[in-house]
């Protein structure tokens, strides 16, 4: 399984300079509240396209105070390399085996899911975040994906603005609204395939970690799948959207729908820990669908453990195991990760005046 040998991270957040190395097994990684733990499994977040599992900016990133560029790299086992990087006022570059690349390249280098704090009010919190999660998930399956939304967020964007600007004129829109329906029907087609794909690897899999039944819903009933359809939703809402300013209906709004499928709950009513159950199964079984047909991804497992009876922590210690995957797990104590034995290589992170320190043990 494709995995990183080498981290190196260089003035990125608490990190000024660290230089580490892995074997493939799983990194357990545990320090105090504070100490970098969620820097260091962020900056592997930015090695595959986005912002980042904080969704923050390359200013962000910068080690403060001194605001100097700051630098990722990794070696994969295979050999490839990957870094990426920001001077300052400048946004994030992208170089593979030594060579400046897009972003979007990184998805097809390496295959990356993550779970972290702010995801725990994903039932609960608005549709955005529930669509985010299913986008990204479908883009670990294509990585095409990404530049369906990339291009429909543009024509929308083209289009809100003569929204905006009052203007009448049909011809003008409806080049924009081809493209929006074209990237439309994509996006819907990816995102119903990955439910199918999720689902399926949830029913497959012996699991202690709950099924979840998805759908993808929408606030308002019309055409929402067909590039025909599509265009039709936008010619016949020009005018409602001219009066609200922007689109008010598509893909955009599109929204996954979950019940914990053995009690026919929906998730929002579900308690914290099972939603956060609901979660990582959800999780486990993109992993597990990814690596039928392919190497396993990635995982990044911010403050899992903690959440979890000894029992689940145990099951999801062995069902990340049995992946192959090569995980991050963090969490404040150690003995939050007695149950890996062997099968996990531990990191203490610490903080001395504001600088972060891996000590390996
Ligand atoms: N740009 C930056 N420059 C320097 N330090 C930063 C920067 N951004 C964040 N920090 C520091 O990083 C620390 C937070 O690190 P991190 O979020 O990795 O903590 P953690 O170990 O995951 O802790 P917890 O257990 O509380 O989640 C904070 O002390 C914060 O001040």
């Amino acid at each position: 399984m494709p995995h990183l040998s080498t981290l190196t991270l260089s003035h990125f957040r608490s990190w000024r300079r660290a230089q580490l190395p892995f074997d493939g097994r799983i990194v357990a990684i545990h320090g105090a509240n504070g100490a970098g733990k969620t820097n260091l499994i962020e900056a592997i977040s930015l090695l595959s396209p986005g912002r980042g599992l904080r969704r923050g900016s390359a200013e962000e990133f910068a080690r403060r105070p001194e605001a100097l560029g700051w630098k990722i790299a990794a070696e994969l086992d295979s050999g490839q390399e990957l870094e990426t990087s920001a001077e300052p006022g400048a946004s994030r570059a992208v170089r593979i085996g030594g060579k400046a690349a897009p972003q979007v390249a990184l998805a097809s280098e390496l295959r990356m899911l993550w779970l972290v704090p702010s995801m725990d009010r994903l039932f609960i919190e608005g549709a955005e975040g529930r669509r985010r999660f299913l986008d990204r998930a479908a883009m670990s399956f294509e990585p095409a994906h990404a530049e369906a939304t990339l291009a429909y967020d543009k024509a929308m964007r083209e289009r809100n603005r003569l929204l905006k600007d009052m203007v009448r004129d049909a011809h003008w829109y409806e080049a924009l609204e081809g493209q929006m329906a074209a990237a439309g029907a994509r996006i819907q087609a990816g995102r119903a395939r990955t439910i199918s794909a999720l689902m399926a690897a949830q029913n497959a899999a012996e699991t202690a970690f709950p099924a979840a039944t998805l759908s993808l819903i929408h606030p308002e009933a019309g055409p929402q799948g067909s590039d025909e359809g599509l265009r039709r939703l936008f010619a016949e809402g020009r005018r409602r959207d001219m009066a609200a300013g922007r689109t008010l209906d598509g893909p955009h709004r599109a929204d996954l729908a979950a019940i914990w499928a053995e009690k026919a709950m929906p998730a929002a009513d579900c308690s914290t820990g099972e939603q956060k159950a609901l979660l990582i199964s959800l999780i486990l079984a993109n992993a597990r669908a990814l690596a039928a047909d392919g190497p396993a991804p990635l995982l990044l497992l911010d403050e899992v453990a903690a959440h979890l009876d000894a029992a689940r922590r145990a099951a999801l210690y062995d069902e990340i195991h049995a992946l192959g995957a090569q995980a991050f797990l963090t969490g404040t104590g150690p003995e939050l990760f007695d149950e890996l034995g062997e099968r996990a290589l531990r990191l203490q992170i610490t903080e001395e005046e504001g600088e972060s320190h891996a000590h390996r043990h």
